[in-house]
């Protein structure tokens, strides 16, 4: 499958997801921002995907990053960013939102499963009452320590500074 092929309409994932669900397939989501990828992403998708069968990721939009991390981010389009995420082989849908928060993507979506770095609680990851509501299970995956996408831009910015 064609990493383009994985990037979803929100109408296109919610036929493909009852497909899924028809078919018995425990259904995981995760969101993030994602704008340089790097090996903490890396390591808790995949864990968050051995978690179920296919793991769903809510991609912000450039205008939602830009409203809950400043102007200055995203530093690559959404686009870009959604090709790279669906270029990931645990990864099986990416779906845009443009919203703050993914609440709405969740309560549309209803995953069996919901999960967050461990830079989250529980009580703070946004649509886990959602998920809860319905039996379902919210869970934190631990952090690779060291690694964020504001560390790599504060290097990149000192590595200017010293040339
Ligand atoms: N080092 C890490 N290890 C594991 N998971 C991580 C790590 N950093 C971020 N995540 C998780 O990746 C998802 C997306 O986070 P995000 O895109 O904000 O990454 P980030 O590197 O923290 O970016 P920023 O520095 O801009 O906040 C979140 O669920 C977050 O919990
Ligand atoms: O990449 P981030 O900043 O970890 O992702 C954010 O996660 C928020 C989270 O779901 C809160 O529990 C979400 O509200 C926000 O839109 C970003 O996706």
């Amino acid at each position: 499958m064609n990493s383009k092929d994985k990037i979803y309409t929100l109408p296109q994932l919610l036929e493909q997801v009852q497909t899924w669900r028809d078919q018995g397939q425990i259904i995981v989501f995760t969101n993030g921002c994602f704008d340089l990828l790097h090996l903490g992403h890396v390591d808790y998708l995949e864990k968050a995907r051995q978690l179920g069968d296919k793991l769903i990721l809510g991609l912000n939009t450039d205008a939602s990053i830009s409203r809950i991390k400043g102007p200055s981010r995203p530093l690559q389009d959404e686009m870009s960013r959604a090709r790279v995420m669906a270029s990931l082989l645990f990864v099986d849908a990416v779906v845009l939102f443009n919203e703050d928060t993914p609440l709405e993507l969740i309560e549309a979506i209803q995953p069996d499963i919901l999960v967050k770095g461990d830079d989250y609680a529980v009580a703070q990851i946004v649509g886990h009452e959602v998920v809860q509501a319905r039996g379902g299970a919210v869970k934190t995956v631990p952090l690779v320590k060291g690694y964020s996408t504001t560390n790599i831009v504060k290097k990149i910015e000192n590595n200017c500074n010293l040339n």
